[in-house]
């Protein structure tokens, strides 16, 4: 194995795929909500190494489908037989073997073509292999790909097509046996569109088994395929050849005219409308009976596996360990927050413009006896603040990302835990730089009391706000779709706020309500911060007037009924609720992925 300035020498895996690989199926069957939808029934077929093969059929007949659950990605609801050279394989070491490449991938925005490869090298691959290495197999994959105008390039900045082939890219770093890829030609023109499949093309011939699903190919496209597979209504209409493709159609009676597109023709065919309903079905039953080339044998005996795949899970399961994991993660997810720029710039100048604005309104309250209502108001509103500025960022940002931790999760990059832990971690110094900046500006301007401790008390509380906001945000935007987190978080949020002591207090409340306050963060928090501002025997405060009911802290403590509370019972309140939230967090991450 070489080191970083090693000898030149180098594996290339583009090149280093000798053996030859058939991935045959047989009797895949795939339903959807509790088995009452089926959606595929009883497919067969192979897909062989050194060959392109595409999916075609209309809209809706099950391509993506069938590619989900070949790829392995998809096993909930699937039943049938799936086999590598004619031996079964776990789930685990299946999806080491496969690449699934799906319609939308999302790439992580602020990183660029070269870095994004070279993360998904030490991700995927063994730490084995030397940094030089990786650089190496990174620079030919972006020579092979054509994206070397592009290498510096920002992936939100990336045209569609050079998105397509970055993506693509990504799966080609571990070398994969058998790649699927779905329609990686939408949304480009002709040109691009021949440009993709004649790199699938390559992959194909340097001895990889490649499929992909192609929606309407043009002539000189399909030609590009060496086999076809025909999916009509969840039920293969053909399997073979392209070559062969228009004789079997002939065989039931079907004829493709001359000089027509075969796929047109096909899609025609295969579609709701289509003019020779049993011409079709016969050719369905042809196609269902036809044995699996070079597949199955007599594994099978066409009985349905309750799972496609293995059920047991081979021990050795990521390419690197989970330090690795995590520190490769922590790298990546800091990198990405640093460049962009909701995350930090606007986060950053947030903080410091409202606590520039707070200090103004607020100048010089925090130990003026005559308006101790106004400065508990103000640490509500810092606290309310520190809160909303910092789950909303992560709020708009992470459902974007959750894609790509899914994916990189089912093609065997990382554990859940790792990831989890990088998410926390990389996003920690952002939050506490922001809070630090409102705390000390929003803290000298309102003229709170000038004590070192109690100072430190009230950043303490704050910063605890900002982690508590920081996971919530993570929670809210795993959980659901961007469309509604923005919504549903700050909502969600306000009950807490509603039970936090400031705007009802506890003996006011309904004895239902009760109980709510000790869940209530802001009660912790809001009760934490007020004991750091008049707690502790502080001396008495100025006045500004004439008479100063709350000059003494102790009347201030009363009117806010904590005249017998302890700091530390709201850190431990804080402490569970953010600890009871990474569990939560945890288990969503966990639960995305099933
Ligand atoms: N989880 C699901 N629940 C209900 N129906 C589903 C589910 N997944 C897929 N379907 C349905 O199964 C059928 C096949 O979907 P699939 O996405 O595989 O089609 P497709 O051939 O790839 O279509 P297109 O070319 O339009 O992308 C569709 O009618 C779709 O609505």
């Amino acid at each position: 194995m070489g080191t970083d300035d090693g000898p030149a020498e180098v594996t290339i895996p583009l090149m280093d795929v000798s053996s030859s690989t058939v991935l045959a199926f047989q009797n895949l069957n795939y339903s959807v909500q509790q088995g009452s939808k089926c959606i595929l029934q009883d497919v067969s077929g192979a897909f062989h190494s050194g060959r392109l093969a595409a999916i075609i059929g209309p809209s809706g007949a099950g391509k993506s489908s069938l590619m989900n659950v070949l790829s392995g990605f998809n096993v909930k609801g699937v039943r049938g037989t799936i086999l590598v050279n004619n031996e079964s394989v776990d789930r685990q070491r299946y999806r080491q073997m496969v690449a699934y490449n799906p319609q939308d991938v999302t790439l992580l925005p602020t990183i660029t073509v070269t870095e994004t490869l070279l993360y998904a090298a030490d991700l995927r691959m063994p730490s084995s292999v030397s940094k030089f290495q990786k650089i190496k197999i990174v620079n030919d994959i972006i020579a092979l790909l054509g994206l070397e105008k592009c290498a510096k390039t920002q992936a939100r900045l990336l045209s569609g097509g050079e998105k397509k082939r970055l993506s693509i890219g990504q799966e080609l770093v571990s070398n994969p046996r058998i790649m699927f890829f779905d329609e990686p030609t939408s949304g480009l023109d002709s040109e691009s569109s021949y440009q993709i499949v004649s790199y699938l093309k390559d992959l194909a011939r340097q001895g990889r088994c490649v499929v992909s699903v192609v929606h309407q190919p043009s002539s000189d496209l399909l030609e590009l395929f060496d086999d076809i597979y025909v999916v009509a209504d969840g039920q293969c209409m053909y399997k073979g050849p392209l070559d062969m493709l228009p004789a079997t159609y002939a065989d039931v009676g079907l004829i493709c005219p001359q000089y027509y597109n075969r796929a047109d023709f096909v899609i025609k065919m295969a579609s709701k409308n289509c003019p020779e309903p049993d011409k079709i079905q016969k050719l369905k039953f042809q196609m269902k009976t036809a044995p699996v080339q070079n597949g199955l044998n007599d594994r099978s005996n066409g009985t349905p596996k309750p799972n496609m795949l293995d059920e047991c899970e081979s021990r050795s399961q990521y390419p690197t360990s989970q330090w690795n994991q995590f520190a490769i993660l922590t790298r990546r997810t800091f990198l990405g927050t640093v460049r962009n720029f909701t995350l930090t710039v606007l986060r950053f100048i947030g903080h410091i413009l409202f606590g520039l604005i707070v200090g103004t309104v607020y100048y010089n309250i925090g130990d003026d006896g005559a308006k101790v209502i106004t400065n508990i108001s103000f640490i509500m509103l810092a606290l309310l603040f520190i809160v909303f500025a910092n789950s909303m960022p992560v709020v708009l940002t992470y459902p974007l990302e959750m894609s790509v931790f899914v994916r990189e999760y089912k093609s065997n990059c990382y554990s859940v835990g790792t990831y989890f832990l990088s998410k926390i971690v990389a996003d920690f110094p952002m939050m506490i730089g922001g809070v630090t900046c409102f705390h000390i500006i929003a803290y000298y301007m309102t003229g709170q009391i000038n004590e070192p401790d109690r100072m430190l008390m009230f950043w303490g509380m704050a910063v605890m706000m900002g982690w508590y906001a920081q996971v919530y945000g993570f929670l809210g935007g795993s959980l659901f779709p961007i469309e509604v987190s923005p919504f549903i978080v700050p909502i969600t949020l306000l009950p807490a706020v509603l039970f936090s002591g400031f705007f009802i207090q506890y003996d006011e409340l309904h004895d239902v309500f009760k109980p709510l306050t000790y869940v209530s963060v802001f009660r912790f928090a809001f009760e934490g911060t007020s004991m750091s501002a008049y707690g502790f025997g502080r001396k008495d405060l100025d006045c500004s007037e004439m008479f100063c009911y709350y000059r003494k802290a102790k009347k201030v403590l009363e009117m806010l009924d904590m005249e017998n509370s302890c700091i530390w019972v709201d850190v431990a309140g804080l402490t569970f609720i953010i600890v009871a939230l990474h569990i939560l967090l945890y288990v969503s991450l966990r639960f995305k992925v099933r």
